[in-house]
This record gives structure tokens, C-alpha cells and sequence, in this order.
């Protein structure tokens, strides 16, 4: 379980984060939501211990993250980029295989490359794909090899940051309706930072919406729709009228 309580950050005078109270139940999938800058990455990378945070408690299973040995740590986690944040000049499988080959318990090559085919093999590619360069692969394949190395090392807790950018809506939906079997399927807790509400609908079991440095409403992703707080009512049906300001 991940439990954040009154986090606070700031950059210089702009206060991103200002009290942020929320809690990640093992082997749920949490989906933050919220406008454009409001600090989606940054409490991220926070939790992660990637960017300190200035006052309140970030803990995982009760330890304080800023405590805990780094690599041990960060090998508790996986994630999937933004972009995918393939490296241009590794091949596929070496790609998914990133993590396996180095560190601690890193594996012979052999057996490296058989797990990186099982995990893109998962995510629906074939070991056609395997030797290629990212170059050369469509932007939703790109995905799904970030999203094979992303579970490559079987982590407990995956994040995943906005993983339908930039795809097409039926691969978007391909991408969405994969990470919730996978999750399901590890029995991993999720957190997912997205814009896209069908990504929300596919991928959530709890929801939690970012507004002014604070979590404005979580809850069930089946109470969402009933939710009668007006930030997250515009939120989730786009509107540019509301209490949120859409000049920003
Ligand atoms: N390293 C940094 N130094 C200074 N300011 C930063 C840094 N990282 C983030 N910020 C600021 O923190 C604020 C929140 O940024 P963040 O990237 O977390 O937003 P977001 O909610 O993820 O936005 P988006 O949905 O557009 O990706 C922004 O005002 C940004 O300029």
C-alpha cells in the first residue's frame, strides 16, 4: 500500500502540490486525473522518490520512500513513459530486457532474451519484432514494447504516464483493455496519470482528481459519473465552462 499524507511541493513560488491525501491499495489501479500542469508527474515522481517533496509522508508498505535503499526500491517498480522512452539504439528485445541484463539479479543473456519473447509475446508481438530497432516500429507497437519492459522484471507496483498519448482511439483501446488484464493477471497495484476518459473507464478501479495542489474528490470509478463535485463533472465530460479555468 501506497499512502501519501499532506505532501507538499514546491518549485521557487510555484506551489504544485499543497496537502495531498490519498491512498493506493495493494493490487488496485488507481487513475489520476486532472488538468494540464496541475502536478499529475510531479507527485509521480515524487512517490518514486525522483523529485523530493518538501513536508508531509510519502510511504510504501510503511516505509518512508525517502528512507528506503534506492535500488532495492526502484526495483519494486515498473514503469511505462510517456513516449514510450524506448532507447533508439537497442534492439527490441534488448529494450524489454533492459532491466533483467543489469543490477542485483541480473540474468545470463540466453535467458534474458527468452523472458523479453514471453513478455512481447504478451503484449501481442511476435518474435519477428524481437530484432528490430524502435525506429522501425509504429508508435502503438512502440507502446507495447514499453509496456513489455514495463512488466519485464514482474514488478509489484507499475506506473503507468499517459499511456494512449499520440495513438489512434482503437489502439488506444487495444493499449487500455491490455494494461488492465496484465494488472489483473500480476495482481499489481496501478497508478495511471491520463487525460483520456475512455483510458479512465477501461483502466480504473479508483479514481482521484488533481485540482490546486489537492485531490478535489477520489473514489470508485463506478461513482464517478454520480459525483456531484462540479470540478470533476467538467473534467469528465470536457467542457470548457466551469469552476476550472480553461485559460492556463
Ligand atoms: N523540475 C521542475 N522544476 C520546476 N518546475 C517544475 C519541475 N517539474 C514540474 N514543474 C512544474 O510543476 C507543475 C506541474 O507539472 P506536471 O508535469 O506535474 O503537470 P501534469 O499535471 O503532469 O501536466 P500534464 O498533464 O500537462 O503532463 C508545472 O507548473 C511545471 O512547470
Amino acid at each position: 500500500m501506497i499512502t501519501l499524507s499532506g505532501v507538499t511541493k514546491s518549485f521557487t513560488t510555484n506551489h504544485v502540490l499543497r496537502g495531498v491525501d490519498l491512498t493506493l491499495a495493494s493490487g488496485k489501479s488507481m487513475v489520476i486525473i486532472g488538468g494540464s500542469g496541475t502536478g499529475k508527474s510531479v507527485l509521480l515522481k515524487c512517490i518514486l522518490g525522483l523529485v523530493p517533496h518538501d513536508s508531509g509522508s510519502i510511504t510504501l508498505d510503511g516505509q518512508d520512500v525517502r528512507r528506503a535503499e534506492r535500488d532495492a526500491f526502484l526495483a519494486r517498480f515498473g514503469m511505462l513513459f510517456q513516449g514510450g522512452a524506448l532507447f533508439d539504439s537497442l534492439r527490441v528485445w534488448e529494450n524489454v530486457a533492459f532491466r533483467l541484463m543489469r543490477g542485483a539479479t541480473r540474468r545470463p543473456k540466453d535467458e534474458a532474451r527468452a523472458i523479453a519473447l514471453e513478455k512481447l509475446r504478451r503484449v501481442g508481438l511476435g518474435p519477428q519484432v524481437a530484432d528490430l530497432y524502435p525506429g522501425e516500429l509504429s508508435g502503438g507497437m512502440q507502446k507495447r514494447v514499453g509496456l513489455a519492459r514495463a512488466i519485464a522484471a514482474e514488478p509489484e507496483i507499475i506506473f503507468f504516464d499517459e499511456p494512449t498519448t499520440g495513438l489512434d482511439p482503437i489502439m488506444a483501446g487495444v493499449i487500455n483493455d491490455l494494461i488492465r488484464e496484465i494488472v489483473v493477471e500480476m495482481g499489481a497495484t496501478a497508478m495511471t496519470i491520463t487525460h483520456d476518459m475512455s483510458s479512465v473507464r477501461a483502466i480504473a478501479d479508483d479514481v482521484a482528481m488533481l485540482h490546486d495542489g489537492r485531490i478535489k474528490w477520489t473514489g470508485p470509478v463506478s461513482e464517478m459519473d454520480a459525483c456531484t463535485d462540479p470540478y470533476v463533472q467538467q473534467f469528465i465530460h470536457g467542457r470548457a465552462t466551469g469552476p476550472i479555468n480553461a485559460i492556463r
